[in-house]
């Protein structure tokens, strides 16, 4: 068992330089934007697995749709109240973003950047829709530990923005002060809170997923098996947008903490639905 970290070390929210774990060299061609503009449901189209449950604490009815049981990639729908995600645009807008700087490879030349996009990092209650935002998803992802998670990043991409394909796993071995505090990213929290008008879906492309997201809904999925090993099915981007600004909040959530809530690997490697809606 991990031991258990209660402070974390604040000198590591220097984040510019962390890289996504593109080891391999990620194809980054056609063949893969290619699934940005079609209706792919990947998994979840071989059985209707809406989820409703209800939130005790507050007595609110969510609705959850289970996109991808392996790896477990979950949307939940209309999470963030219209007006909520329109203050969050209104306090992104205001923070400086600016095109952050992200390292690894492509292929092709003209696109020699991983991502096109502006954007910030920022504390988990830096704002106060975000730090609303927050408290609303610890809420609900009673599974997961949120305060382990790096700041928000937040991303905000204009026409011809995008995110190549990538995991959020982070390299070890250039990671190392991070993954050695907090262990690796096991999940990723993604909070849409404006999408484009054309393009800026989110693509699953080995598991033929396209997620159109509306805003205000949040997409959760897992990086890693629960032996802690990266799940290399993860890899995902957001598709070029055509029109209009797409904006996001991420969390990315480390393993440290998730102990008591997560199975141990003892017999299987995955995680299933008790895991989040028990
Ligand atoms: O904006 C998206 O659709 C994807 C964002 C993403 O991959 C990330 O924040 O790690
Ligand atoms: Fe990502």
């Amino acid at each position: 068992m991990y031991p258990i970290y209660i402070f974390f070390i604040y000198s590591t929210y220097i984040f510019n330089f962390l890289t996504p774990f593109t080891d391999e060299t990620l194809e980054f061609n056609d063949k893969i934007w290619d699934k940005c503009g079609k209706e792919l449901r990947g998994d979840s189209s071989r059985d209707g697995r809406l989820v409703c449950y209800r939130l005790h604490k507050h007595l609110l009815i969510r609705k959850v749709e289970i996109l991808s049981s392996e790896p477990f990639i979950l949307q939940y729908h209309n999470q963030v109240h219209r007006r909520l995600a329109k203050r969050a645009v209104q306090e992104a807008e205001a923070l400086r973003l600016e095109q952050l700087k992200i390292s690894g490879f492509t292929t092709t030349p003209e696109k020699s950047q991983v991502r096109a996009a502006n954007g910030t990092w920022l504390i988990h209650t830096g704002r106060p829709s975000f730090a609303r935002i927050f408290e609303g998803l610890q809420a609900n992802i009673n599974s997961l530990d949120l305060s382990t998670a790096e700041p928000w990043q937040i991303l905000s991409y204009n026409a011809d923005g995008y995110y190549a394909p990538h995991y959020d796993y982070l390299n070890p071995a250039t990671n190392v002060q991070l993954v050695e505090g907090r262990g690796n990213r096991i999940a990723t929290v993604l909070v849409i809170l404006q999408i484009a008008k054309k393009g800026g879906t989110t693509v699953f492309p080995r598991l033929n997923l396209n997620i159109r997201p509306k805003a205000g809904d949040v997409i959760v999925w897992l990086n890693t098996l629960s032996t802690g090993e990266s799940n290399s099915q993860t890899l995902h981007a957001a598709c070029p947008i055509h029109e209009g600004t797409k904006i996001g909040a991420t969390l990315w959530v480390h393993e440290k903490k998730q102990e008591f809530s997560l199975p141990c690997a003892l017999t299987n490697k995955l995680y299933n639905t008790k895991h989040f809606f028990s």
